[in-house]
């Protein structure tokens, strides 16, 4: 029997290897990490990530040939192949701050590996990486191997959360780089007939290593960019009378472009976007093409623009202030269908108001109170360390309360504002809202989500972003 290890249980490292379970019963997957609270939560009915489909599939494979477990070292020292999945955070301090991934944790992995492995393997990057990685983790793996082979492999993953599942069960492709040797050949074969048990061949892209390392962080920037056109886009329709959405939809529909993607927001969250295009911001920067580097942080200023501006709007639509104001926020998470809040936009739009003194009140379905005070007080880039790693109680940020229901969150606000696209938001009873807030009443939807007609006959004054604006928000001092 083919034995698989991951190292990293998180967002990346179960989800996929709960896939490779099910799809393989004839392999036997072993997923290991370093934060107990974490394999705990993997081996019980609360399972640490919210994800659409994950139950079923962890409850069919858990303890058949799907298992969590601390002992990192025995798993991996049995395992054939050895995913690594750990985190690659943005680096805080030292050279390339705030630019560079910081590769501690999986160099601390790759000499894990070396130092118990009795046997060859195949070792699997599956964390995003900066390209060349492969190089470095290769010499730690080679000079400490006492005569074990090994082969590097490059499988970045491509699933989005919320959509997990669906997305490993039919990927658009899978991307596996390897040395153009006739061992590293070969690796690429095995790990290619793992994925063949249920992604078609032609789905399955072999390319050299430092292709696939470089294209998984091309794929996060050109869909971050994306968004950042369209949000770029929603600016100009605000000031023109344009709408964004009637702009996206008569652009996408050129197929050459394409539809996804296009929806205006209050700026992209999430783990990933952010830290990968200011890695290969640093990337391009190191190899002396300062031009491109600034061509890629240009989407970072833009989404950072489009949160600002948001906050911005909020503020000089309610008279320029929102000192001891109650505003509300539904949604928290950087997207729907899932719990995750790494940088989402909810965090700066937050601690926008918050620097005016607002008062807030959130509700999210599935973030968590302590979640929301930890992100509110915590470090840039603090975040995405292993659990046992971040700071251990959050200072309670007073001005924040945390509801489990939306009309408890907006009740006597002066304004609220959609950050999340939860579908339950667009059903809500809005007329019960506005008649439980303070006059006028405000709603800022940050996701286009609601059905803007309704809300102006009920009485809201309301922005939507890239959509023409309400003759109130038009006179009031474009701070924007
Ligand atoms: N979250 C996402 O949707 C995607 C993430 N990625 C990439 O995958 C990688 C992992 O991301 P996530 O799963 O979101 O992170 P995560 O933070 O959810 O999981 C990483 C896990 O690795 C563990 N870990 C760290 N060092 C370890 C070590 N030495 N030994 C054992 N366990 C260790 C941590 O405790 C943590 O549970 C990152 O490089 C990310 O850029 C790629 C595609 C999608
Ligand atoms: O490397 C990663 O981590 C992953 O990053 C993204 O996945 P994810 O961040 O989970 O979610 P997305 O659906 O891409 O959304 C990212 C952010 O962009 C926002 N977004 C997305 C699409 C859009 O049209 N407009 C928009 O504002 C979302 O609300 C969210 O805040 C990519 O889509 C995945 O392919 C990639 O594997």
């Amino acid at each position: 029997m083919v034995k698989i290890c991951c190292i990293g249980a998180g967002y990346v490292g179960g989800p996929t290897m709960a896939v490779i379970a099910l799809k393989c019963p004839h392999v036997e997957v072993a997923v290991v990490d370093i934060s107990v609270p974490r394999i705990n939560a993997w081996n019980s009915d609360q399972l640490p990530i919210y994800e659409p489909g994950l139950e079923d599939i962890v409850k069919q494979c858990r303890g058949k040939n799907l298992f969590f477990s601390t002992d990192v070292e025995k798993h991996v020292r049995e395992a054939d192949i050895v995913f690594v999945s750990v985190n690659t955070p943005t680096k805080t301090t030292g050279l390339g701050a705030g630019k560079a991934a910081d590769l501690t944790y999986w160099e601390s992995a790759a000499r894990m590996i070396a130092d118990v492995s009795v046997s060859d393997k195949i070792v699997v990057e599956k964390s995003t990486v900066p390209v060349k990685t492969a190089e470095a983790i290769e010499k730690i793996l080679m000079h400490n191997s006492k005569g074990i082979k090994f082969q590097i492999l490059s499988n970045p993953e491509f699933l989005a959360e919320g959509t997990a599942i669906t997305d490993l069960f039919n990927p658009d492709r899978v991307l596996i780089g390897g040395r153009e040797t006739p061992e590293g050949f070969k690796a690429v074969q095995t790990l290619k007939e793992v994925y063949a048990n249920w992604v078609p061949e032609n789905q399955i892209i072999t390319t050299n290593l430092w292709s696939a390392e470089l294209s998984k962080l091309a794929a996060n920037a050109f869909l971050a960019q994306r968004i950042s056109s369209v949000n770029a886009m929603s600016a100009l329709c605000e000031s023109t009378g344009a709408d964004v959405t009637q702009v996206a939809y008569a652009v996408g529909t050129d197929s050459r472009i394409g539809p996804k993607f296009l929806n205006a927001s209050v700026g992209f969250g999430g783990s990933c976007f952010q830290k990968d295009i200011l890695n290969l911001v640093y990337i391009c920067q190191c190899n002396g093409l300062p031009e491109v580097a600034e061509y890629w942080k240009q989407v970072i200023k833009i989404n950072d623009y489009q949160k600002n501006r948001f906050v911005n709007r909020i503020v000089s639509s309610m008279f320029n202030t929102v000192s001891n104001k109650k505003v509300a926020i539904l949604g928290f998470a950087f997207k729907k269908d899932t719990g995750d809040t790494r940088e989402t936009p909810a965090i700066d739009v937050c601690k926008g108001l918050l620097g005016d003194k607002a008062q807030i009140s959130i509700y999210d379905p599935q973030v968590t109170e302590d979640q929301i005070q930890r992100d509110l007080s915590m470090k840039k880039f603090d975040w995405d360390h292993p659990l046992h790693l971040q700071p251990m109680s959050p200072t309670t940020v007073k001005q924040v309360s945390v509801k489990w229901d939306a009309y408890e969150a907006t009740k006597d606000a002066h304004a609220v504002c959609v950050l999340t696209e939860w579908d339950e938001f667009k059903s809500l009873d809005y007329q019960k809202i506005f008649d439980n807030m303070q006059k006028p009443a405000f709603i800022f939807d940050g996701r286009n989500v609601l059905n803007v007609d309704k809300l102006r006959e009920i009485g809201f004054i309301v922005y939507s972003i890239g959509k023409p604006l309400d003759a109130w928000l038009k006179d009031m001092p474009a701070f924007v």
